[in-house]
This record gives structure tokens, C-alpha cells and sequence, in this order.
């Protein structure tokens, strides 16, 4: 039986910008062993929240990993993966030698470098300098950058994008062999196809507000898609946004 503690839990977040509310009491959860997706229209606030919970932004109420907040992890990478958008790292950086960078500030094997760009199919490109990664490529270090530490929680930015058909097709299949390993995995993402196709569970947020939350069946109970749920939901015409489809 799965182990259901090892939860990332939001709770009650708020957060004002100048005169704007970007968050109003944004509070959800997502399962161990299970892929959250957390879905909404540009602006809607994913990425704000996703900051919060790995401590590079501030608000009031909680986001926990297992419990504890991410600024207590004293090695973090084995605990949380996280990938952003942006690999970082100097343009003429090897792509091992930037790997073993980051290891090696979280106390993880050198061992573990090889290991990760082969689940990733970065193995060929281990010499290759971070400038002249193509984009999926580059997609494809940063989840090398979360997997180093073996973590528990894995947390994706809108993992898909930049990804060709192939990569989309490798990422679903690698992202459930994570779930299925037990991880708890949060991703982001402005595309609803591409929810409904990875997800197991949802969380819609418009305007910092979340809307749905629940089982992808559930939410979809008696509706075609994620789209009419989305409309059904938003008022008519706000919510009209082409990007996020
Ligand atoms: N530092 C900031 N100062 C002012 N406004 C901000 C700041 N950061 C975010 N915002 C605003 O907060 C809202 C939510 O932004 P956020 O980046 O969280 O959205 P998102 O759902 O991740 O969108 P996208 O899909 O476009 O990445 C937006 O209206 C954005 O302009």
C-alpha cells in the first residue's frame, strides 16, 4: 500500500503585488504516487505558487513538502527535484561538468551524473556545451537537474514545453514511471491536452483563484474535456484566452 504522508500540501497562500491580488487563498494538495497537474491560463498564477513552495518567493499561509518547509532541507536536491524554465549555467559549460556542479553542492555521487543523463537520453551529449543545447534538450537537463538527488517530490514548470511530438511522447512515459516509482509529482501547465493526456489529478487556477480541484475523472465528470470544464467554470469570454489551448 502507498505511503500517503509524503504529500505536497498548499495551504491558504496569498499574495499581493502593488494594488494586485495575484494570490486569494490558494490551497490544494498533491498525492504521493500520483501526477498533479496544476492547470490555468498565462498570468493565472502557477508559477508564483510554485515559487513559494520552493521558497524563492514569500506569502502568507504554507507550502510543505511531507510537512516540512523546502528552506529546511539542508540538501535540497534530495528531496525535491524542481525544473524552471532556463537551465542556468554558463553557455560554455560542459553539460556533465554543469551536473557535477550541482551535485556536489548537495553532497550527491558524481556516479549519479552518468545515471541521470542516460534516464534523460542525454547520454551523447554529455560533452556538449550548455549554449549549444537545443531547447528539448535543454527541457530535457533540467529534469536531469531533479532526478540528480533521487528525490521524493518532483515539481515541473511546464515541463512540455519546447518538446517535439517524440519528446512529448518520452516525457509522459518517463513522468509515469516516476509516479509509479512512488514519487509525488506537481507540474504546471497552460495546455489542457496535455494535462489530459499525463494527470491523474487537477487543480485549475484563474486570476489566483483556484476553481477545481480533484480527480481528472471527477473534474471531467459528464463534460467532454478539460476545455468545457475550464469554461464552465470561468466567467464567459475572461476566460477566452487562445494561449491556452
Ligand atoms: N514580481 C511581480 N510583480 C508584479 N506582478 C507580478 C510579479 N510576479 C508575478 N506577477 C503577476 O502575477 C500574476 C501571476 O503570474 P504567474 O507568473 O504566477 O502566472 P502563471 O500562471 O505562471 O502564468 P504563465 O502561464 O504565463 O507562466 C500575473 O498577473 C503577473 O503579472
Amino acid at each position: 500500500m502507498k505511503n500517503t504522508t509524503n504529500n505536497i500540501v498548499i495551504s491558504q497562500l496569498c499574495k499581493r503585488h502593488g494594488e494586485k491580488d495575484i494570490l486569494k487563498d490558494v490551497s490544494f494538495e498533491a498525492k504521493q504516487g500520483r501526477i498533479t497537474a496544476f492547470l490555468g491560463p498565462n498570468g493565472a498564477g502557477k508559477s508564483s505558487t510554485l515559487r513559494i513552495l520552493l521558497g524563492l518567493d514569500r506569502s502568507t499561509g504554507t507550502a510543505t513538502f511531507g510537512g516540512s518547509n523546502y528552506v529546511t532541507f539542508n540538501t535540497p536536491l534530495k528531496v525535491v527535484g524542481a525544473a524552471f524554465d532556463g537551465i542556468g549555467g554558463t553557455p560554455s559549460r560542459r553539460v556533465k561538468t554543469h551536473l557535477k556542479i550541482i551535485a556536489q553542492s548537495n553532497n550527491i555521487s558524481f556516479r549519479r551524473v552518468s545515471e541521470v543523463l542516460k534516464i534523460v537520453g542525454l547520454s551523447e551529449k554529455s560533452k556538449a556545451r550548455l549554449g549549444t543545447l537545443s531547447l528539448g534538450e535543454g527541457q530535457r537537463l533540467g529534469l536531469a537537474v531533479a532526478l540528480l538527488g533521487d528525490p521524493q517530490y518532483i515539481v515541473l514548470d511546464e515541463p512540455t514545453n519546447g518538446l517535439d511530438p517524440t519528446g512529448i511522447r518520452w516525457f509522459r512515459k518517463f513522468i509515469r514511471q516516476q509516479s509509479d516509482m512512488g514519487k509525488t509529482i506537481l507540474l504546471s501547465s497552460h495546455l489542457l491536452s496535455e494535462v489530459e493526456a499525463v494527470a491523474d489529478n487537477v487543480v485549475i487556477i484563474n486570476h489566483g483563484k483556484v476553481i477545481a480541484t480533484g480527480e481528472l475523472q471527477d473534474v471531467m465528470k459528464n463534460l467532454e474535456s478539460l476545455e468545457d470544464v475550464f469554461f464552465s467554470l470561468t466567467e464567459e469570454g475572461e476566460a477566452k484566452d487562445e494561449d491556452f489551448f
